[in-house]
């Protein structure tokens, strides 16, 4: 099946057409800054010359038109016309504790999508412009959502649940659900395959290193912990995120700077974490590449990072009662061998020793073993490709009739 897989953020449209039947991708492909004077719009499809170009892009709307009219243009993709898509999946950063799977975009699920506009209000809102975006422009096949939070449904309540009390729970929702869950079934998954070990009797901990990270424990398949909570704010320090801090913090920073909802909003979300540590990027090779140059700041919001991974890690081996293996992936985890190093460093006496040889050499794009013959706990670098998993799970919803994905 000839699936459109998109995923909108707050300022850019990524795309991905990827046929499922050989899980080929024909054209992938963003537009970036949205909104912005000069936004930036890149096509790649496969076999053909890529192309990039700026220009002013106002909206997701005038975004997806574009990408249309280029996916149109069959001198550049391989595809005869635009009805030659079949469905399209749409990335949903949270599905609140609705949706236990992917489902078949109505009326009522996007409903539920703006019902958890408050709960990750970087990326719900601008998800549902690009599902009514798309909708408009491909009116007559299926549109599927499949969400981040989808994969976390197997959390115990010990593990989801806030020390706060529980009427805020049954009257809000208010838990732990966790995010990026189709990179973390992905590499999960590609690890089994790899390795041929019984996904029932095997324990791993993957680590999703890119502008948002989260760290999560899978036994026998299943996620069991997740360092993302009730929005992808929490956890580990991200990009521009703060990850976990003392709550007294907001108490204290509301009575010191009179800051408002929305200030406190932007400072935890867009002002904090690689940013916020080093006060001048989020973007981690420019970070090491400062900190190379005797950047204090920059070293510092760097050892932040791989300490809060370490302690993840760490805790989830105990969650887990050991581990089989330990996975990186994303941007961060894919290239960035000093952060791998850095934040395995001295687990020995929890059987984890990654070869510094093979991490350094460890190839961009390759599933790669990176721990030394003596290490108990194996150590991989494993691409994700979230887009595939999106892919897949629309085919199969768009192939399904009788789909009941409600809990
Ligand atoms: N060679 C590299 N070394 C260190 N960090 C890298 C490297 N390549 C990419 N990254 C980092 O990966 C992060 C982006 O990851 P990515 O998975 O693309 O993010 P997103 O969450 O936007 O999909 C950035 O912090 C970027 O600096
Ligand atoms: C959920 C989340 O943090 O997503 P991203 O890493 O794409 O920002
Ligand atoms: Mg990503």
């Amino acid at each position: 099946m000839l699936v459109l897989v998109i995923n909108c953020g707050s300022s850019s449209v990524k795309y991905n057409l990827i046929e499922t039947s050989d899980q080929k991708e024909i054209c992938s492909g963003m537009v970036e800054r949205i909104g912005a004077v000069t936004s930036i719009v890149k096509h790649e499809p496969a076999g053909f010359k890529p192309h990039k170009d700026t220009r002013k892009i106002d909206d997701h709307v005038q975004a997806l038109k574009e990408i249309m009219n280029f996916l149109m243009d069959s001198d550049n993709t391989a595809i005869s016309s635009t009805d030659d898509i079949e469905a399209v999946g749409h990335r949903v950063v949270h599905g609140g504790e609705m949706f236990k799977d992917s489902v078949l975009i109505d009326e009522d699920v996007k409903d539920a999508i703006r019902q958890a506009f408050d709960l990750a209000p970087l990326h719900n809102p601008p998800n549902l412009k690009g599902i009514e975006a798309a909708m408009k422009y491909l009116p007559d096949i299926p549109h599927v959502a499949v969400f981040d939070t989808a994969f976390h449904h197997s959390l115990p309540p010990e593990a989801y649940l806030y020390g706060i009390p529980n009427r805020l729970y049954r009257r809000y929702k208010i838990r732990k659900y966790g995010f990026h869950g189709t990179s973390h079934y992905y590499v999960s998954r590609q690890y089994y395959k790899l390795t041929d070990k019984p996904v029932e009797e095997t324990r791993v901990i993957t680590c999703h290193l890119g502008n948002g990270a989260s760290v999560t424990a899978i036994e026998g398949g299943k996620s069991i912990d997740t360092s993302m909570g009730f929005t992808p704010l929490s956890g580990m320090v991200m990009g521009t995120r703060s990850g976990d801090i003392d709550p007294s913090i907001l108490f204290y920073l509301v009575e010191k700077e009179e800051l408002s909802l929305n200030n406190l909003h932007a400072l935890l979300n867009k002002h904090s974490g690689l940013l916020g540590l080093s006060g001048y990027a989020a973007d981690m090779r420019e970070l090491i590449a400062e900190a190379k140059k005797g950047d204090r700041r920059c070293q510092q919001a760097i050892d932040v990072f791989c300490y809060d991974l370490k302690k993840y890690i760490g805790s989830y081996i105990a969650s887990l009662n050991g581990c089989d293996a330990i996975i990186f992936t994303a941007g961060i985890g894919e290239n960035s061998a000093l952060v791998r190093q850095q934040s395995l460093e001295n687990m020995e006496s929890l059987g984890i020793e990654v070869d510094p040889e093979k991490n350094e050499n460890a190839e961009a794009g390759k599933n790669q073993k990176i721990s030394s013959e003596s290490s108990k706990t194996e150590v991989w670098v494993i691409p994700t490709n979230e887009e595939l998993v999106i892919a897949i799970d629309t085919a199969k919803i768009a192939q399904a009739s009788d789909q009941s994905p409600w809990v």
